[in-house]
């Protein structure tokens, strides 16, 4: 790599694109598309993943009335209470309790008005000849006793979860609850994964001087993360066969693996040359994956902007270009809010390079990162059993000194 080349460093009065520092490339990845792609219309289970277009917010005070919280009877002031005939049920109604009187009421119904508290079944104690329920309980009941009150967790209008927020199960829930049919959603980037290698195989142990490919399996799944995955395809070491996947793709990001270095059958940057696409990313000052590329490929006929990640070919390489460059460039068009990472202590001396960033994978236990053996370029034992990649800048860092620790998506 020349070095000469490298910078991109924000307080650097000079940059000299394209090869960037490892903050800087993360850096235009997030902001390059100006915006997050338009907002759709979802019904709920079909919102799963995407990012909310808008802050969700209550439709109706929760709970929408007082609630009973405990089986046992809706009491009106203090005991003993002469016990009134029927029940109220959840989905019920009942008429107004009068002072002294007690109501048989099941967990999540409506408090009669009047009521005062809930005296929970196992507190209380009706005398049946003369239907006088008095407490049992250790400690004599106080107003509001197992009711949740009406809006007690949200009123109407009140911010739930800012716009942003992935939407998960629980946030479906949540707007179920506060009861939306439909949210908005920012629509999610198509991608296409493009994987080149004419050594790969795609069954059975490497053999022959072929490997298997790791990356198709791995990347897949992950792209489920935040885009709407149209396919992975293994495209020859063949420069027109390489061109053509990649302006025939009708992705808004192509992913690519291999051929990102100069090889004889590395393609990459001659076939971007010859599309016309602008480099905003050539080369990283990272360990792994230094080779890592991020293009903007010319818009489509009708104006929609595309955009090409270039992942290298080694295993925990690409790995490094996907939490580098493509899950930003996706958060990005997305919608999502940056996650960024966690602030976290490193357990024992990280391993640094002494110019570049490296990407470590670390275990995580009790908010302290120790770095995993085998994590070479090409290696993916470290990475299967870590909790995430800690960012250690050049030089290294000692034993208790504070790391960032970018967790690795999970699809599920
Ligand atoms: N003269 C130089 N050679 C290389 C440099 C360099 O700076 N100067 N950089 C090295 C680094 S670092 C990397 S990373 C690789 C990047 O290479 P490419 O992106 O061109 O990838 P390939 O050459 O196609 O493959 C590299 C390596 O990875 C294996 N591979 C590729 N795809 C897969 C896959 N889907 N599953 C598993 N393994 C895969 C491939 O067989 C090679 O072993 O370049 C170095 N060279
Ligand atoms: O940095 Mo390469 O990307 O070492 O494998």
């Amino acid at each position: 790599m020349d070095l000469a080349r490298l910078s991109g460093d924000p307080s650097s009065p000079v940059e000299t694109p394209p090869v960037r520092t490892w903050e800087r490339a993360r850096e235009i990845a997030r902001t390059t598309p100006g915006h997050a792609l338009p907002a759709v219309e979802r019904d709920l289970p079909d919102a799963l993943g995407h990012a909310l277009a808008g802050d969700l917010t209550a439709r109706a005070d929760l709970p929408a009335f007082d609630t009973a919280a405990m089986d046992g009877w809706a009491v009106a002031g203090a005991g003993p209470w002469r016990v009134r005939d029927g029940r109220v049920l959840a989905g019920d109604r009942a008429g107004p309790l009068a002072e002294g009187t007690a109501l048989g009421i099941a967990t999540g119904a409506e408090l009669p008005p009047g009521a005062t508290a809930v005296l929970r079944h196992e507190h209380g104690l009706v005398d049946e000849s003369t239907g006088i329920l008095s407490e049992r309980a250790p400690t004599p009941l106080t107003a509001g006793r197992d009711v949740r009150p009406r809006g007690q967790e949200c009123r109407t209008g009140q911010l739930l979860v800012p716009a942003g927020t992935t939407v998960t199960p629980a946030v479906l829930g949540l707007a179920a609850a506060a009861g939306w049919d439909r949210v908005a959603v920012h629509r999610r980037p198509a991608v296409e994964l493009l994987v080149l290698g004419d050594e790969l195989l795609d069954t059975g142990p490497p053999r022959g001087g072929r490997v298997r490919d790791a990356l198709t399996p791995m990347l897949g799944p992950w792209l489920r993360c935040g885009s709407e995955p149209l396919g992975s395809h293994r495209v020859p070491d063949d420069a027109a066969r390489l061109r053509d996947a990649i302006s025939g793709s009708s992705a808004d990001v192509v992913i690519t693996t291999g051929g990102t270095a100069a090889g004889p059958t590395d393609f990459l940057h001659r076939v971007l040359a010859e599309l016309g696409a602008r480099l905003l990313v050539d080369s990283v000052a990272v360990r792994p994956g230094h080779p890592m590329l991020l293009a903007a490929l010319p818009p489509t006929a009708d104006g929609r902007s595309r955009w090409l990640a270039g992942l290298p070919g080694n295993p925990l390489a690409a790995v490094a270009g996907l939490v580098t460059l493509v899950h930003p460039l996706l958060s990005r068009l997305g919608g999502r809010a940056d996650e960024g990472a966690q602030r976290l202590t490193a357990a024992a001396d990280l391993p640094g390079h002494p110019r570049s960033t490296r990407l470590l994978p670390v275990a995580v236990r009790a908010g302290a990162a120790t770095a995993l053996s085998h994590d070479g370029p090409a290696m993916l034992r470290g990475l299967a059993r870590s909790d995430g990649l800690a960012v250690v800048p050049p030089g290294g860092l000692p034993a208790g000194a504070t790391v960032e620790v970018f967790a690795v998506p999970h699809p599920w």
